[in-house]
């Protein structure tokens, strides 16, 4: 049996399970390099020297109206084992309302109850050792694994002191309580995050190191590396009254090259809005107009502030996940009623800019957002922070409401496409007024004691530019000019129904073909609290049961 093509973080994990039966020949298509042994990639505390290196894809957004006109950069990983090579490291799984909303969406069969197996069946989490323990990790046995192949825990370089004791104690101030363990499904609170590490070597733990390198030699296993997938050459073509696509007699492709990618794939397949496409000239095979919309990210800031004592050359997972009532306030309920009031009008804005549905379509997901936010009340920040030789205080917002989109633009003199990359930060005024007061709430952290003992005064940026009693403009302006991607992308391909501009059905499968499956972030259809890697694995291993599960079922029909 032909196998699937397929590429990175969650592409080599389906690699894997499916390629543990000798008779599917599995092909992996990689155009970036097999770099296992570069030192900015396997030694944790270097992992900030990837970005614009030659591992980095680095895509280029289009000017952003709404960050004065800036171009912002994603950073991807260009190498095998995906941007899993390359991140943050961080493991923290999402919040159960959120996996169940999937189901909401149309995606039958995916909540929290169905990933549950799946997050704990590919980890292998080790207990923190009594010193890491003390420096703030916490661990609730029954939320992991202990035998998958994910290596999940805590870093040797862990930084011990009392650290972690003053930031907890300045948030509970704070009414933030603490959370000895977020992998259970409440992402709520001041915690000291796990993070994807073997810690026994004290090195990085990827897609790679989990899923591919122990079985590389299987010699139903092929990687193709330096090759990129631009087009699924479609033969058999069925026309629209059948909307179906067959790859060939046998065969299967799973599209896996990312948020930023996959939607792209499909599109110079001819499977997107067929507007677009004939504009391009694109033959519309399968009229699927949500293919590179729905795109969702987080804006990412950090303020920086100056240490009383450097900390150089230590972890500091340290983070708090704010719901709303911690960012507001006494001011939640009138911004709930406020946001809810506008949904219809913030769905309209969407729907007249992305065309692929209408607003009532939006509207529908928005109300379910809303309810995350207001009525399950998920986290929508994550306010972290890292002393080094200043404190660092990264933060994101966790569930914007603006949607951006990627697509094909127009072809280029050799043959391939220029892609546009939009974002649309702030498109949405909700998203840059809560983004503010999640700002704001950062400072308001590090001017409480006993963390404000820690800090002689702001860094970044200057009191002149942003005093500490700066107005909503004046942190709008600074804002404008600093936001950038958190790049955790996803939602491009969603799995949702067709009606609310999905992609995949439940079973991962591109609605009108017959062969073609998207696994990797696009096809989550909702911004995450936790941190992306954990879900996508998650949906991945449980996507690779589905897949050879419906393969058994039509081999027994
Ligand atoms: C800097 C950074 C920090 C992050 N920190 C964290 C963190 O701490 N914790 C966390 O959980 N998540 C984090 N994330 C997010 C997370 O790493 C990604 O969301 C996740 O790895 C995406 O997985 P994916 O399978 O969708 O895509 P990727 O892992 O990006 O895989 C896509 C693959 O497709 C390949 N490709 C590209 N174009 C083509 C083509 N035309 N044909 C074939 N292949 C192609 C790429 O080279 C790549 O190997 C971070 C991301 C970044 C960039």
């Amino acid at each position: 049996m032909h196998g699937p093509q397929a590429s990175c973080t969650s592409g080599l994990l389906v690699a894997n399970r499916l390629s543990a039966n000798p008779n599917t020949r599995v092909v992996l298509i990689e155009p970036g390099s097999d770099d296992r042994n570069n030192p900015n990639v396997t030694d944790p505390l270097n992992r900030d020297e990837n970005a614009n290196s030659p591992i980095d894809w680095s895509y280029e957004s289009t000017p952003q109206s709404r960050l004065n006109d800036r171009s912002v950069e994603f950073t991807a990983g260009k190498i095998v084992g995906g941007s899993s090579m390359i991140n943050g490291m961080m493991y923290i799984r999402t919040a159960v309302p959120e996996v169940d909303g999937w189901e909401r969406l149309g995606a039958k069969g995916w909540n929290w109850d169905t990933l549950w197996p799946f997050y704990k069946g590919i980890e292998r989490f080790v207990d923190p050792t009594p010193e890491q323990a003390e420096a703030g990790a916490g661990v609730n046995p029954e939320y992991h694994g202990r035998s998958g192949e994910i290596a999940v825990g805590y870093p040797s370089q862990l930084l011990t002191g009392n650290l972690s004791p003053t930031l907890a104690a300045t948030w509970e101030i704070l009414g933030v309580s603490v959370c000895q363990d977020a992998n259970g499904g409440k992402v709520e609170g001041y915690t000291v995050r796990p993070m994807m590490v073997d810690r026994e070597s004290g090195l990085r733990a990827s897609a790679a190191t989990a899923f591919y390198y122990p079985i590389s030699d299987r010699p139903n296993l092929k990687l193709m590396r330096g090759t990129a997938l631009h087009l699924l050459w479609i033969e058999h073509a069925r026309e629209a009254g059948s909307q179906c696509i067959m790859l060939n007699e046998s065969g299967e492709v799973i599209v896996a090259a990312g948020a930023l990618v996959t939607p792209t794939i499909l599109e110079a397949s001819g499977v997107g809005n067929p507007s677009l496409l004939t504009k391009l000239g694109i033959k519309a095979r399968v009229e699927l107009p949500g293919v590179g919309e729905n795109f969702q990210d987080q804006p990412d800031l950090t303020l920086s502030y100056c240490p009383k004592t450097a900390t150089p050359g230590v972890f500091t997972p340290y983070a708090a996940f704010v719901t709303a009532k911690d960012v507001f306030g006494d001011k939640t309920e009138d911004i709930a009623a406020a946001t809810e009031a506008n949904l219809r009008t913030w769905a309209e804005t969407v729907a007249a800019t992305s065309n692929h549905v209408g607003p009532d379509a939006i509207e529908s997901i928005f109300r379910l957002q809303h309810d995350l936010i207001f009525k399950k009340k998920v986290a929508i920040g994550e306010i972290t922070m890292t002393p080094s030789k200043a404190i660092a205080s990264e933060y994101w917002s966790l569930l914007p409401f603006s949607r951006g989109s990627v697509h094909l633009h127009s072809k280029t003199a050799n043959g391939t496409y220029k892609v546009d990359i939009d974002p649309r930060f702030f498109q949405i005024d909700y998203d840059e007024q809560s983004f503010i007061a999640l700002c704001r709430l950062t400072e308001k952290f590090l001017a409480t004691d006993p963390a404000a003992k820690q800090v002689t005064g702001r860094i970044d940026p200057k009191a002149d530019q942003i005093p500490t009693d700066a107005t909503d403009e004046q942190w709008k302006s600074f804002v404008k000019s600093a936001t950038v991607p958190n790049c955790h992308v996803l939602g491009t391909a969603a799995m949702m129904s067709r009606e609310l501009g999905g992609v995949v059905d439940e079973n991962l499968r591109v609605y009108g073909t017959e062969n073609v499956r998207v696994v990797d972030a696009s096809v989550i259809p909702l911004q995450v609290t936790g941190h992306l890697v954990s879900t996508i694995y998650a949906v991945a291993a449980r996507a690779a049961d589905l897949i050879l599960g419906t393969r058994s079922e039509s081999a027994e029909q």
